[in-house]
């Protein structure tokens, strides 16, 4: 009998080979397991780096200076973030005129005060308007937000964005072969200059050379600029009324050396690229849908919900004076300016001939002291002001201001109209049913004059309306 098969050779073999088998598996799968994460995060950076890519303006957008004003967003502003078919179908929407030879018009500060008003004005008569504004804090973003409100109701498009975005100002202008652009974006109120200077820089400064740059040397054609500068100019000028021919070398307030700054710049940018300028010197703007930094908005506040107010008096004891101008008779003022703007000479930042370089004051030429207005507004609100009459503090303020309008009235017909008890009749008609506070029982005698933005053709009187 043969003696049986020698298996133990064999099973060693197979259990070796076993063995090599097992390790070779646990290796492949180690390898897998790595190449596995390699490729998934090779995959999660080149989305990143797409996602980036795509949406540049996230970033952009972003002005230091904006931030504050980002949290604030709402459906309308949904444009804060540029580019794209769908947007640039809106900007140009909104910028297209619709009457034949209308302007195209970008106003910056679209949804402040004049900015606002202006905006609608144009509309109105069949120009085309984008907005431009960066929704800042420096008074109350809701009030900026409802104005933006009302002007998308009218079909105009807000951006949320700064002057000093540069790539964006570069981007509607090539979007839209802009024929005019009125800069009202700044940085308004003379005493918070003493609070927060840089901002004045940053705006008034920066922002008005990031325009200028962008106008002069890739809007193709170049627009013609018209800005607003201030009565603050004048500073310790005492020759009365202020011409455009008085002195405007001694500024009070940091607020009005940066006005001055852009009038000198407005100057360079004329001469080296041919722009066509135009500054204009508001006087105490005031009216419906005004600025609650300024004194007759906060004195109502005040005097309706009965906290004093501080009233300045010069160091002789004299009531300080504004030439307060009514918000329809300047809006009227920077479309004449707006229309009789000659146009810009240069393109790529070449000059080709001389351009028009214009100033021009946008006063009431008739100058109130301050305890008048107050008075004013405690007959239309029908309750008396607690008042600390106070020395003037040194904050910037002057004591008196008046316009000599002789020359827009010459250039195009500037002719203030709405006395200050017509002005503030309707400013209190507009703030009592925007904040829909207990109407007052007085409105005051004033002259009706013509509607003004925001009037709904409700009386005051009739009590409270919700807001606009
Ligand atoms: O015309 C201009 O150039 C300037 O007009 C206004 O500046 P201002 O005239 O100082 O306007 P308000 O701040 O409303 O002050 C009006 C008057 O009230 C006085 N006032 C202000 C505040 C206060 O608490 N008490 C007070 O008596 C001021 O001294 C001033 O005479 C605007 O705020 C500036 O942005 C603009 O450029």
């Amino acid at each position: 009998m043969a003696p049986p098969p020698d298996t133990s050779k064999t099973t060693k073999l197979e259990r070796y080979n076993s063995y090599i088998r097992r390790v070779n598996s646990t290796k492949l799968l180690a390898a897998s397991t790595n190449l596995l994460f390699r490729a998934t995060l090779l995959t999660a950076v080149v989305l990143i780096l797409l996602f980036t890519l795509h949406y540049p303006p996230l970033l952009a957008g972003h002005h230091p200076s904006a931030a504050s004003a980002h949290s604030h967003r709402s459906l309308l502003s949904s444009y804060s973030s540029y580019g794209g078919a769908t947007w640039e179908r809106e900007v140009r929407r909104s910028a297209t005129p619709r009457r034949r030879g209308g302007l195209s018009v970008l106003v910056t500060g679209a949804a402040g005060f004049v900015g606002t008003h202006c905006s609608l004005a144009l509309k109105k008569r069949g120009d085309g308007v984008l907005g431009l504004d960066n929704f800042n804090s420096y008074y109350d973003p809701s009030l900026k937000r409802s104005r933006q409100k009302l002007l998308s109701h009218h079909g105009i498009l807000v951006i949320d964005a700064d002057i000093n975005d540069s790539k964006l100002l570069i981007k509607l202008f090539d979007v839209v072969p802009f024929s005019h652009v009125l800069h009202l974006a700044a940085q308004a109120g003379v005493r918070y200059a003493m609070r927060n200077p840089q901002s004045y820089v940053a705006s008034n400064v920066a922002g008005l050379v990031s325009l200028f740059e962008v106008a002069a040397k890739h809007a193709d054609p170049q627009p013609a600029i018209v800005w607003a500068s201030s009565s603050s100019v004048y500073g310790l000028n005492t020759a009365v009324p202020f011409s455009e021919l008085h002195r405007t070398d001694r500024p009070a307030s940091l607020y009005a050396a940066t006005k001055k700054a852009g009038e000198a710049i407005a100057h360079t940018y004329n001469h080296i690229y041919g722009l066509s300028i135009t500054g204009l010197r508001f006087f105490t703007v005031y009216g419906p849908w005004g600025r609650p930094d300024m004194a007759y908005f906060f004195f109502t506040k005040a005097i309706l919900s009965g906290n004093a107010i501080t009233l300045f008096k010069t160091r002789d004891g004299v009531d300080v004076q504004r030439d307060f101008t009514y918000i329809d008779d300047v809006v009227q003022g920077c479309l004449g300016a707006l229309d009789t703007a000659g146009k810009s000479t240069g393109t790529g930042g070449k000059k080709r001939g001389p351009a028009q370089l214009r100033v021009y004051n946008l006063g009431n030429t008739s100058p109130v002291p301050v305890g008048k207005m107050v008075a004013i507004l405690e007959e239309l609100l029908a309750k008396k002001a607690k008042k600390n009459v106070v020395t003037m503090p040194r904050n910037g303020d002057v004591p008196y201001t008046h316009a000599n309008v002789t020359l827009a009235q010459k250039d195009f017909k500037y002719r203030p109209t709405t006395d200050l008890a017509t002005g503030l009749r309707r400013f209190v008609k507009w703030y009592v049913e925007y904040y829909g506070v207990a109407a007052p029982h007085a409105q005051g005698k004033g002259k009706r004059g013509k509607g003004s933005v925001g009037e709904k053709g409700k009386d005051a009187n009739t009590g409270r309306v919700a807001s606009a």
